[in-house]
Order: structure tokens, then C-alpha cells, then sequence
């Protein structure tokens, strides 16, 4: 069965970002230079490019998967790791891009125009970068992050001024091919066109461009026939033209019936661009009157066109009969449309607003779990992706961001016990608070001190820990949460700050 590919589902990965390198410096004499691990390359994108010279989604259908190359890794002696290479996918003029579930992410319009995707992952910062003064030599650099992962539609609408819809059959690419030097395909039986034909039409001065789309039948705002896959083609056009078959001997079918049911399908069918169709100039092209009975019965029905208001034009496009007139008069109507346009934007992106706000986060009960938590976040969760869980100093460099960010706070506010599970994108741990603030609230709640229900478990308290049990000694644990979040993250202690606003750059 041949399909219209005019609406291909895609797969697209970016690359993933290199890793960061946890390297120290060696030299004779200098055993024990600085860090000097270097960060991991960016991933490379996914990127849609429109290209004139491509005319169809075809290639989509047969390979749905793209796939961008990964950062390489940081290595020692501060090199850092090459970006993956972007990978271009070149996509024809007018394609639109949604998710699956339908919503518009953008309308490529334009020559060159780009769309990215899906984005690279950050490379990973190395050791020399995470290094401060208060961690001199991380033994530890931070893993490059996954590339982005979607699925994607996309959807191709004809750029065309000039957009012919009829019946199967009705002559659409036969006159295409005559008015101009494409050379569609043309066949006596139904749908033989399965992707619209582009032509361009020349007459006097003006150059315009005129798209056929597969047949239309009754019910194709339902789906029936090519249905919707064709409908999308005639959004874009400025004029519509009903190519009507005058020598059909099928029951039910006369020019006048033909052209209400498409008008029908037409009033039926909402442009999911906005605008719409009724407003549209339009005229009626009544084929083949070189067969005499199709001549008699364009001359019956004219009357009734003119009537409503349409230009009407008889034509053959067998004896190239009325052409010249239906081409100059085209051009006519192109030409008002266009005065009456304002200037042509290349073309719509829409930027949707981010899901969560990029610096905030949120602390919910987890559905699955009755103890447990879940923390969602843009940056709670990146972070998350950086840590390598086998190094525990690594953690504890997870920890203090999320100490700082306030999350431990605000687990504890939710009530969170110590040794509950907490999930922060993939990753599912065991809470044990590590800062005044956490430990303050929850012993406040429990009337017992949670540090030694967090401490009593079998591990080493990491260096977050004690620093932080030291400074709950000193008396600030039951000081205000806030001032005790601000003295932690004072620039003197803390690369984490430096380091993420320079990912985040
Ligand atoms: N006698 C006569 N036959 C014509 C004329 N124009 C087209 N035809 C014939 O009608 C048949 C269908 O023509 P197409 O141009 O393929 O029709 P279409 O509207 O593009 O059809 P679909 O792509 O299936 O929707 C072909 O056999 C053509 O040769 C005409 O002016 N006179
Ligand atoms: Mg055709």
C-alpha cells in the first residue's frame, strides 16, 4: 500500500556530554601539583534545517531515528573534551513541528530557518574547575549529562499561492503540468497523487507557485480517503481553485454537487494555524471540454458559479483550451492577495514557557510511596545527572547544592524523616539531613535529635555533615534557616555556585 508521507513521527537524540576528568597535576620535584582534570564536551544537537531543495518527508519515513554524536571526555593536563558534532536534519519548506500529542512546537517557514530538536547534554566540569578554596583538590569531577530524547511530528503543509483541490481524478496535476514545468505524475485512476506536486506558473510579470493536492472525497474532514493528511496542504495557499471534472460518468457526480462537497470538507476542516478557509479567494476551473458533452455541461453550469460569485474558466488541458486566460487571472488574484499582505515573517518558533521555573524546585509526597518523597527541579535533577555515586566525595558535593538550593528545608517542612526514601529524577536515596537547617527542623518536629538516627547508620558522615553538626554545635541550628543557608553559601566555601553558573552560561 503506498502511503502519503506528508506525516512522519521522528525519534531524535542528542549526544550526551563528555565527563568531566578528575586528574591531579604530577611533575618531577612537584609531586602534588594542583587539579587538572578538564571539563567534558557538550553533546552535539539535533537540529531541523529547512532546504529548499527537499520536498517531502519521505526520508523521515524510512529512517525515523536521528541520532548526534557525544562530548568527549576531559582528560588531565586541563584538556578539555571535544563537543559531539550537531546533526543537521534537512526538511522541506513549510514543515511543522508538534509533539504527539498535537501542540504546535514550531512552523518552519524560509530557507536556512533551524529548530533544535533536541539539545546536547552539558559536558561535565573536571576537578581543576571544581576546585575552591575550601576543596583544593576534588578528588571527583562532575559526568556529563544525558543528551535530550523526544519524539516528534511532523507535519508538511505546501507553501503555495495558488492550491487546487478537486476529486480524484478531476485533472489537478494534469493542469499543473501544463501551466507549468513540473511534471507530476498523471494517471486515469484515483489518487495517483500521493504528495503534492509544486509548479511554478509564469504569466505577463507575475511568478507564482501553485501546489495540486491529492484527491479530495466526501468525508475527508473525517479522514475518509487521504482525508486530513491532504486537507493540511490548502492551509497555506492564498487562492483555492476547485478543478472540476466535466466528463466524469460516475452517478451522484456534476460540477456543482463535486464543488459543494468540497466546500463542505472545506468549512469542516479547522486550520490548526489559525486563519480560515471561507475567507479564502476562489474560483472554479471547469476540465475537459475537449470531450463535447464536458463542454455542454460547463456551459449549463456556468451561470450558476457566476451566480455565486466565482470567476469561472473553462479549460482542457488536453488542447491547452482557456489556459492563457486561467493563468493571467491567477496571476490577478495572487498579485491583490499579496498588496494586501503585511510583510512576511520567516517564520514561527513558539517558545513555550519552561515547565518549572529553572531556579525553583518542589517537594511532593511520592504516589508510590507512603514515606517517601519526591523532589522535582530543573537543577536538582541535572544535578543528580552530574554525580558519579561511587565517589563519596562527589555526593557530599550533591548534597551541599542541594543543602544550598534549600531542598533539605523544605523536605523537612513536608516532614521527611531521616532514612526515608527521596527520589530526585532517577535516583532514589535514603534522607539523611546534612545541614543546621534540616537537622533543626527535624528535630524541632520530633522532639529528638535526628542527627543520631542519621549518623548512627553505618557509613562515615560525609564532609558536608560535619561540617554542618560542627556549625549546629555553635549554636546556629536554631538560628533562622535562611541566615544559616546564606553563611553556607558565602563565596569563601563554595565553588558549587561558581561552577553551575558556569554551566549554566
Ligand atoms: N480528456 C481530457 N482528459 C483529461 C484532461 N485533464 C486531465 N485528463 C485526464 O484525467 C485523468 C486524471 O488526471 P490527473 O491530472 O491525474 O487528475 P488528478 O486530479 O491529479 O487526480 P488525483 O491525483 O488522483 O487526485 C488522466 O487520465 C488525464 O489524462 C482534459 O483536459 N481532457
Ligand atoms: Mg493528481
Amino acid at each position: 500500500m503506498s502511503r502519503f508521507v506528508d506525516r512522519v513521527v521522528i525519534h531524535v537524540a542528542a549526544g550526551a556530554g563528555g565527563n568531566g576528568c578528575a586528574s591531579v597535576h604530577r611533575e618531577k620535584y612537584k609531586p602534588l601539583g594542583g587539579p587538572d582534570g578538564g571539563n567534558g564536551g557538550r553533546g552535539g544537537d539535533v537540529m531541523l534545517v529547512v532546504d529548499a531543495n527537499v520536498h517531502t518527508l519521505l526520508d523521515f519515513h524510512f529512517r525515523p531515528h536521528a541520532r548526534a554524536s557525544n562530548g568527549r571526555q576531559g582528560e588531565g593536563g586541563n584538556r578539555h573534551g571535544a563537543a559531539g558534532d550537531d546533526l543537521e536534519l534537512r526538511v522541506p519548506d513549510g514543515t511543522v513541528v508538534l509533539t504527539e500529542d498535537g501542540e504546535v512546537l514550531a512552523d518552519l517557514v524560509g530557507h536556512g530557518t533551524r529548530f533544535v530538536a533536541a539539545r546536547g547534554g552539558r559536558g561535565g566540569l573536571g576537578n581543576a574547575a571544581l576546585a575552591s578554596k575550601a576543596r583544593k583538590a576534588p578528588g571527583f569531577a562532575l559526568l556529563g549529562e544525558p543528551g535530550e530524547e523526544r519524539d516528534l511530528v511532523l507535519e508538511l503543509k505546501s507553501v503555495a499561492d495558488v492550491g487546487l483541490v478537486g476529486f480524484p481524478s478531476a485533472g489537478k496535476s494534469s493542469l499543473i503540468a501544463v501551466l507549468s514545468s513540473a511534471r507530476p505524475k498523471i494517471a486515469d485512476y484515483p489518487f495517483t497523487t500521493l504528495v503534492p506536486n509544486l509548479g511554478v506558473v509564469t504569466a505577463g510579470e507575475t511568478v507564482f507557485t501553485m501546489a495540486d493536492v491529492p484527491g479530495l472525497i466526501a468525508g475527508a474532514s473525517e479522514g475518509r480517503g487521504l482525508g486530513l493528511d491532504f486537507l493540511r496542504h490548502i492551509e497555506r495557499c492564498a487562492v483555492l481553485v476547485h478543478v472540476v471534472d466535466c466528463a466524469t460518468y460516475e452517478p451522484g457526480r456534476d460540477p456543482l454537487s463535486d464543488v459543494d462537497a468540497l466546500e463542505e470538507e472545506l468549512a469542516r476542516y479547522t486550520p490548526s494555524l489559525g486563519g480560515d478557509l471561507a475567507s479564502r479567494p476562489r474560483a472554479v476551473v471547469l476540465n475537459k471540454i475537449d470531450v463535447p458533452d464536458a463542454r455542454e455541461l460547463a456551459d449549463l453550469v456556468r451561470p450558476e458559479f457566476e451566480a455565486r460569485g466565482l470567476p469561472v474558466f473553462e479549460v482542457s488541458t488536453v488542447t491547452r483550451e482557456g489556459l492563457r486566460e486561467l493563468s493571467f487571472a491567477l496571476a490577478d488574484l495572487v498579485e491583490r492577495h499579496r498588496a494586501a499582505q503585511p510583510p512576511a515573517e520567516p517564520t514561527r518558533v513558539v517558545l513555550r514557557p519552561a515547565a518549572v521555573d529553572e531556579s525553583g524546585f518542589t517537594v511532593e509526597p511520592d504516589p508510590e510511596d507512603p514515606d517517601g518523597f519526591v523532589v522535582r527541579g530543573e537543577r536538582p535533577e541535572r544535578w543528580v545527572l552530574q554525580t558519579n555515586f561511587d565517589n563519596e566525595e562527589a555526593v557530599g558535593y550533591l548534597a551541599d547544592r542541594l543543602a544550598r538550593l534549600g531542598v533539605e528545608e523544605e523536605l523537612a517542612r513536608m516532614g521527611a524523616v531521616p532514612g526515608c526514601p527521596v527520589t530526585i529524577g532517577n535516583v532514589t536515596f535514603d534522607w539523611e539531613p546534612s545541614t543546621p537547617a534540616g537537622i533543626a527542623a527535624v528535630s524541632g518536629a520530633r522532639g529528638t535529635d535526628a542527627r543520631l538516627a542519621g549518623l548512627g547508620r553505618a557509613r562515615r558522615p560525609t564532609a558536608a555533615e560535619r561540617k554542618s553538626a560542627k556549625r549546629a554545635r555553635r549554636g546556629l541550628a536554631g538560628g533562622d534557616a535562611e541566615s544559616a543557608d546564606r553563611q553556607s553559601a558565602g563565596p569563601v566555601e563554595d565553588a558549587g555556585w561558581d561552577a553551575d553558573d558556569i554551566e549554566d552560561e
